[in-house]
């Protein structure tokens, strides 16, 4: 049996290591993990509530008039919740759980195997890191991840050996569905439904697989698999594992709303691109990630990323009614990025463009 790491070492460690020397050993974490006080668990307001449902099979199929209700209502789950439970989508369940198991079957490599793709950039095309936290802070959170490109050019770690079929077939299927979700949140905004794809030059941008890793936290209630945050993106799919650990919660009414993500439905989740281009209409919804003591939780977000020199800014349509004083300012995504991080992510996208 292999002794204790010291405390320096375990800070050099992935989530996945700690979570093996800590849960049957010694429960106590580096004190830089521990981001929540006992008061602040007791007093937060943690709810179970249903999110909205969208058939997209009805996109696809359905008469004008089942569409066009289709799209209202997507229209206004993204003006309520920024999020809603995505249905006869079309997708296997099989090929999610593929999916879900290739990333399983990654995170548990050695992490000298892992290693080879640490991350170095936030723009590798491929990488893998672990609980830090690129806000800046000297905090860390429970989580590993695996961020890969897999369009234009399809990246994908050499193993597990069927990462590279699941994931290209992935991709590829999720693409329609990504597509349809553009067209319909560009109608449900009264804009042509190619816009958000054509403002955005997405025909020149990438797609990308992000794969979370939560494993059994020791002293999960205190630490967190990821803060609150919305995501720099147009918008995300996220499946889970077969886990009883439902760790995802999105801000709702100033309370936080536990997801349970049930297969083969995706989970939507608005991003700061669609915020701006809607001028604020749509909110990027707020969410974070709870660990559990006795399951690990992986979870698989599929989006689409603009190329970073596009600039993001309200749709012209919609910027004549918003009533703001001044004129957002045109930030490239790149710039749009580099910005949320110094504000440490604590700003809304339009609060950013704002400023
Ligand atoms: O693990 C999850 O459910 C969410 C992950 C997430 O929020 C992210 O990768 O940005
Ligand atoms: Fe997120």
């Amino acid at each position: 049996m292999t002794s204790p790491p010291q405390p320096s070492s375990l800070l050099n460690s992935t989530t996945k290591e700690l979570s093996g020397h800590t849960i049957h050993g010694a429960a106590t974490l580096p004190a830089s993990y521990i981001t929540r006080s006992p008061a602040a668990v007791e007093s937060e307001p943690v709810v179970k509530e249903e999110i909205p449902t969208v058939d997209i099979s009805l996109l696809r199929n359905g008469d004008l008039h089942q569409r066009s209700s289709i799209i209202s209502e997507i229209g206004r789950a993204c003006r309520e919740w920024g999020c809603f439970t995505v249905v006869n989508h079309g997708i296997s369940e099989k090929l999610q759980r593929e999916m879900v198991e290739a990333f399983g079957g990654f995170f548990n490599l050695t992490e000298e195997e892992k290693a080879v793709y640490k991350m170095k950039n936030i723009f590798d095309p491929i990488c893998h890191g672990t609980s830090t936290n690129l806000m800046g802070t000297h905090v860390r959170f429970w989580r590993d991840f695996l961020r890969v490109t897999v369009y234009p050019v399809l990246y994908y770690p050499t193993k597990p050996i069927h990462f590279r079929r699941v994931s290209e077939d992935y991709a590829l299927q999720t693409k329609e569905i990504i597509n349809e979700l553009l067209r319909a949140i560009s109608e449900s905004l009264g804009l042509e439904e190619s816009f958000i794809e054509e403002s955005l030059d997405l025909a020149s941008g990438s797609q990308i697989l992000n794969g979370n890793f939560y494993p059994p936290c020791p002293q999960a209630e205190l630490v967190m698999g990821l803060p609150p945050h919305s995501d720099p993106a147009i918008f995300s799919l996220l499946i889970q594992n077969n886990t009883t650990c439902n760790g995802l919660q999105v801000l709702h009414n100033d309370k936080w709303v536990i997801i349970d993500l049930i297969k083969p439905s995706f989970l939507f989740l608005l991003g700061d691109h669609i915020e701006i281009i809607s001028n604020g209409r749509y909110k990027s919804v707020v969410h974070r990630v709870m660990v559990s003591s006795e399951s690990t939780r992986i979870s698989v977000g599929i989006s689409i990323l603009p190329p970073t020199d596009v600039v993001l800014a309200p749709a012209p349509r919609l910027l004549e009614s918003s009533g703001s004083p001044n004129e957002p300012r045109r930030l490239t995504v790149k710039e749009f990025l580099a910005l949320k991080y110094q504000n440490k992510g604590m700003n809304s996208a339009m609060d950013l463009i704002n400023m």
